[in-house]
């Protein structure tokens, strides 16, 4: 009998006593290699967990529900706060992936958090979403800590100071009117020929407006509509790649990066034309002799004082990951303003006084301008509530304690990630008294910034503290302040929801314009 036979006859005799269980087996083999690699980690990490972290008295472990909250923290976070406060209490535990991580609601709490150490904070690698986020942003500011972080933000933060957003101001204006008179012709927004009122999505009130006010920033006189095409067109991937980093299941794991999936040919594509956009525009403000921003942070880049990752991951943070949150703080704020019809009234009182009140300055756009860098105005207040009561996030990205802390009784080792729950803390702290869920921005008027401090998560708390704090007020009071003096706006049905299908979650209705009187 040749082999090639005796092989066959093998392979018959294997299939036909084995082959019902080969299924079963690769089954059976797989769930154990899963179960390994999750669960197996987590439970053993909780034990090691429940161990480490008693309780000062009575030894209890700090409580929190065993599911993973990577993803569902984005998804479904007014479930789950709620439950979870309701369940476990004011601090709990949970898992990002296997990382356990706690949770504070109480603004006593995250007093403590900061107290003496807030400056030496770590934070994880990736801040805990593993691999792709690495790839994506894992070099950027925003996810580096001590003396990384404090040498980049030395080079970055003289180019975001309240001075330059102030410089800023008078075209961010221009910029808003003319968008405001192109609204009828977006391809997003529906006219109605008879009334001229415009329906519009909440989601998708602005996209390209606040992109285009960053970019200014970043690019100063080399923005032009190509560029701004070109980055536009580079959002669209990035939002691919934004979704994969924190929606996707697999991307965390080291091994994803070696497979032929789209997820990876996005970020590869996308760090291709970014690096090479950077470059070239860095190398032509420095023909020109324009000062930009990029042009400046290349040559800090290019004096050894950042890596090309850190100037590349850091730009795409400032420009295209911070472009969600400031559309979305925008949408809110008109939506929360439109089903708000008392408030909407003396919005546009307040406006129309603003801009022809004499004392503000001799023309509109002075007055604009004086207007909005105003903070004891109703405008700014309605800025500062709709923030309140809808945080970009529901839990903050996470930080790692530097010193050993008793927090609510607990011991807290350094290095354990903290989020705080902003949902909860912006709505419920006791400085926000029995009507904190109600949109009501006048409490702003009444309250002191000292007296809401550790209540109030927005830009971030401690000393770190986002970039951009004094670009994203100018630019949601100014599209505020541009969109309410033209059109008085309604929410369809009284039915404003939440669309959560990006990483910061975004109002969901139907919002309808009616242009205001003098506009008719
Ligand atoms: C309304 C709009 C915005 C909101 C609500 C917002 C909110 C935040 C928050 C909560 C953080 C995290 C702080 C922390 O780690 O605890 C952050 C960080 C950051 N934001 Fe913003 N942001 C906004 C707009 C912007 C804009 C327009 C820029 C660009 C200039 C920007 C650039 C950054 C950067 C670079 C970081 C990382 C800072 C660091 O960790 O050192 N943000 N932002």
């Amino acid at each position: 009998m040749d082999t090639e036979r005796l092989l066959k006859i093998a392979l018959e005799y294997f299939e036909h006593e084995y082959a019902p269980y080969v299924g079963g087996a690769s089954l059976l083999a797989g769930a154990v290699i899963w179960f390994c690699a999750t669960d197996i980690s987590r439970v053993l990490k909780h034990t090691a967990y429940r161990l480490c972290y008693q309780q000062e008295s009575g030894k209890a472990p700090i409580p929190g529900p065993l599911e993973d909250t990577r993803i569902i923290r984005f998804i479904d976070g007014p479930r789950m706060v709620t439950e979870y406060r309701q369940k476990y209490g004011p601090l709990y535990r949970v898992f990002c992936g296997d990382i356990p991580e706690i949770v504070l609601t109480d603004p006593d709490d995250i007093r403590a958090y900061y107290h003496g150490d807030a400056k030496v904070h770590f934070k994880i690698p990736n801040i805990g979403f593993g691999e792709y986020m690495g790839r994506v942003l894992g070099q950027s500011v925003g996810v580096k800590h001590n003396e990384d972080w404090r040498r980049l933000r030395t080079h970055i933060d003289p180019h975001f100071t309240a001075q330059k957003a102030s410089e800023l101001l008078p075209i961010m204006i221009s910029d808003t009117d003319k968008w405001i008179k192109s609204l009828p012709r977006l391809s997003h927004v529906v006219r109605n020929e008879k009334d001229n009122k415009l329906v519009i999505k909440a989601e998708e009130l602005v996209s390209i407006l606040p992109f285009k006010m960053i970019a200014r920033r970043v690019f100063g006189e080399l923005v032009d509509d190509k560029l701004i095409d070109e980055l536009f067109h580079l959002n669209l991937v990035h939002e691919r790649v934004i979704n994969h980093t924190f929606f996707g299941k697999f991307e965390q794991w080291k091994i994803f990066r070696y497979l032929p999936v789209q997820a990876n040919r996005d970020v590869d594509g996308f760090e291709r034309e970014w690096a090479t956009l950077l470059k070239r525009t860095s190398l032509e403000a420095e023909r020109k002799g324009i000062t930009t921003t990029v042009g400046e942070l290349y040559k800090n880049m290019k004096e050894g004082h950042m890596t090309f990752l850190e100037f590349a991951h850091s730009i795409d943070e400032i420009l295209f990951t911070n472009m969600d949150v400031t559309t979305t703080s925008i949408s809110w704020v008109t939506a929360q303003v439109a089903m708000n019809p008392s408030v909407m009234t003396r919005l546009h009182k307040e406006i129309d006084d603003a801009l022809s009140d004499e004392h503000l300055g001799s023309n509109r756009q002075d007055r604009a301008d004086a207007y909005i860098r105003k903070t004891d105005t109703l405008l700014h207040y309605c800025y500062l509530e709709s923030g309140r009561l809808h945080p970009v996030l529901f839990y903050s990205f996470p930080e790692l304690t530097a010193e050993p802390k008793i927090i609510h009784g607990y011991y807290i080792p350094p290095k354990t990630s903290v989020l705080i729950d902003t949902y909860t803390l912006n709505r419920d702290a006791p400085v926000w008294g029995t009507d904190g869920r109600v949109f009501r921005p006048d409490r702003f008027g009444e309250l002191l910034p000292t007296q809401y401090r550790y209540s109030y998560w927005r830009f971030g708390l401690g000393p770190r503290k986002c970039v951009g704090i004094n670009f994203g007020d100018k630019i949601i009071k100014t599209v505020l302040m541009g969109i309410m003096e033209k059109y008085s706006v309604e929410v369809v049905d009284n039915y404003l929801g939440e669309d959560f299908t990006k990483f910061v979650h975004a109002p969901a209705g139907t919002m309808v314009f009616t242009p205001r009187q003098s506009e008719t």
